[in-house]
């Protein structure tokens, strides 16, 4: 009898071999993200659950280091300050808790970037229009069928998956990939 674990494993196989369907979607990101960066301009990141995790993972890896030292990148996760979200979700309601936020950090030449596995939380999807109403452009990081954010989004990259964990697999792959892209473009890899 096959384990979970063994299930799993190939579930998640099946679903990586997909992925060079998604290679050039990738690659179009990416560029858009390096050269967000080397335009001095910044990216805001955010998700919920599993997805608010690799929000602030991917904040991170730029902030801080993901293979090669080099200067601190511009990168903030929404889904990371306690005090906004309480505050915002208190007082205006939790589809406002990332929109907020956007409106007081977006500036034209920013990139925002929403990731949702189904593309339809509505915090996510207002975040990603206050994004666009600041003039940034928005890079949805989905999954199933993209949702309503795949058409709201300038750029998306949707995890051929229906399966909620095997998406967030295929979006921390996706999220260190372009890590390396934009420290590539930027001439520090
Ligand atoms: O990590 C998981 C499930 O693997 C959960 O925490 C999951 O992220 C949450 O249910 C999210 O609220 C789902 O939101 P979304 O991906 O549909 O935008
Ligand atoms: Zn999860």
């Amino acid at each position: 009898m096959a384990s979970l674990f063994l299930d799993n494993v190939e579930q998640h196989l099946e679903v990586m071999r997909k992925l060079p369907a998604i290679e050039a979607d990738v690659e179009r990101v990416g560029s858009l993200l390096a050269a967000v960066l080397l335009a001095g301009n910044k990216l805001l990141v955010c998700g919920n659950g599993g997805s608010a995790a690799d929000a602030q993972h991917f904040a991170s890896e730029l902030t801080g280091r993901f293979i090669k030292d080099r200067k601190p990148l511009a990168a903030i996760a929404l889904s990371t300050d306690s005090s906004a979200l309480t505050c915002i979700g208190n007082d205006y309601g939790f589809d406002d808790v990332f929109a907020r936020q956007t409106e007081a950090l977006a500036r034209p030449g920013d990139c925002f970037i929403g990731i949702s596995t189904s593309g339809r939380s509505p915090n996510v999807r207002k975040a990603a229009a206050a994004a666009r109403e600041a003039g940034a452009k928005v890079v949805g990081l989905l999954g199933r069928d993209g949702g309503p954010l795949l058409a709201e989004s300038d750029m998306a990259i949707v995890a051929p998956s229906e399966v909620t964990a095997r998406i967030q697999e295929v979006h921390i792959l996706v999220i260190h990939t372009l890590c390396g892209l934009i420290e590539q473009k930027l001439g520090i890899a």
